[in-house]
């Protein structure tokens, strides 16, 4: 009885390790086949209970730290992660996180339906990032097509899913991605997100610098858009009730409005904020699954397609945004920010919807 045991281990342990054992990326086309471990050889029964995120764009700058704080959030069971470079060593990395969540790579085009079929929350940061001397919409080109593409397949395969869209310019590709799931008949206003949080990151390390609190303890709405003037901080409803002088006000604004340029500027042309983004990303993606799950008196600043593109103060739930808050009064000066933000936001959005409905 022993010995058959013993010998039935001895064949599961020779199983697992011929299937564990290293391979070339190149060797695994159909890399979400390759079983990690077969259900007849090991004692796992699968993921646990929880959410099912995929990220596309997993192999970039944002997506390889937002995998790994992805793989760290007890709500999340099953983490997808999709590239059309390096999943395969991404994937085998985070992997060996000793974390609840099951993770599973894909690699390129032919490998997205499988990416996305199930999936609860989608997270896009594929794309390229800016350079030294671009605005956000030089990326427009580029990243259009990305996220058109990506949208389609969310649209196919998991059209109920929340999707956070962190690419460039978010200002066009969050119309663009409601323009893509409109012609698909899958819109729903309530699912499709656009990731603002790094602005409200941002204001709320830099308040907090200027005065002189604990930036966990600061929150500043931020709402327009994500770029440029369209980033408007409204520091007039600072949490905890403050004041600011006309140059603190002159100061803030301004720096958190080219927050992003402040580190593509300091990177020299390796690329825009990858790693407080992530964090963003993945705290804005915590927000959404809480949300799914029916926690009560969620509230983030996010750029959604109800007003019909703005980013406000949103109230998140089992069904994604279940309410738009009033924006609350504003001063004379964010009045006039406000004006200028929607200018250029029209402009933003009307490229965007004119790039799939040309
Ligand atoms: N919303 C926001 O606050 C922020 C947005 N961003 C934007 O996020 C995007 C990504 O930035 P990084 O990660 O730094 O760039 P990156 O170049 O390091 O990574 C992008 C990844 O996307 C992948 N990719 C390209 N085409 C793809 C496709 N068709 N399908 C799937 N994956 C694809 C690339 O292979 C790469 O791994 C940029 O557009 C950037 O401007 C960056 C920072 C903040
Ligand atoms: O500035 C960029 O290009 C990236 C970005 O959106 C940000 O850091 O806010």
């Amino acid at each position: 009885m022993e010995q058959q045991q013993q010998g039935a281990a001895a064949r599961r342990m020779a199983t697992l390790a011929s299937h564990l054992r290293p391979q070339p990326a190149s060797s695994h086309p159909q890399m979400e086949e390759v079983p990690l471990l077969m259900g007849s050889n090991c004692r796992a029964k699968g993921a646990a209970p929880g959410f099912k995120v995929a990220i596309l764009g997993a192999a970039g700058g944002i997506g390889q730290p937002l995998a790994l704080l992805m793989k760290m959030n007890p709500l999340v069971s099953v983490l997808h992660l999709y590239d059309v470079v390096n999943a395969p060593g991404v994937t085998a990395d985070i992997s060996h996180m000793n974390t609840g969540a099951v993770v599973r790579g894909f690699l390129g085009q032919p490998q997205l339906e499988n990416a996305l079929t199930g999936m609860d929350l989608v997270i896009i940061p594929a794309g390229v990032p800016r350079k030294p001397g671009m605005t956000r919409d030089d990326l427009f080109n580029i990243n259009a097509g990305i996220v058109r593409t990506l949208c389609e397949g969310i649209a196919k395969c998991c059209p109920k899913a929340i999707v956070n869209v962190i690419s460039n310019p978010v200002n066009s590709t969050v119309p663009i991605a409601a323009e893509v799931f409109k012609k698909a008949g899958t819109y729903d206003p309530k699912r499709l997100l656009g990731v603002t949080t790094l602005d409200v990151v941002r204001a709320n390390t830099f308040v907090g610098e200027v005065l002189g609190l604990d930036p966990r303890e600061v929150n500043v709405p931020v709402i327009g858009g994500h770029a440029g003037v369209t980033i408007l901080p409204l520091l007039s409803q600072v949490n905890p009730a403050c004041s600011f002088t006309s140059e603190e006000v002159n100061y803030l604004t301004s720096r958190i409005q080219n927050g992003g340029t402040e580190v593509v500027e300091a990177k020299a042309g390796a690329g825009s904020a990858t790693l407080s983004m992530a964090y963003a990303a993945a705290k804005f993606a915590d927000a959404c699954l809480r949300g799914l799950r029916g926690d009560a008196g969620i509230v983030e600043c996010s750029y959604v397609t109800e007003l019909p593109f703005f980013a406000s103060k949103v109230r998140l739930g089992r069904s994604g945004v279940e309410e738009i808050l009033p924006l609350g009064p504003l001063n004379e000066f964010e009045r006039a920010g406000l004006e200028k933000a929607k200018k250029e936001l029209a402009q933003s959005i009307q490229k965007g919807v004119s790039f799939i409905n040309k």
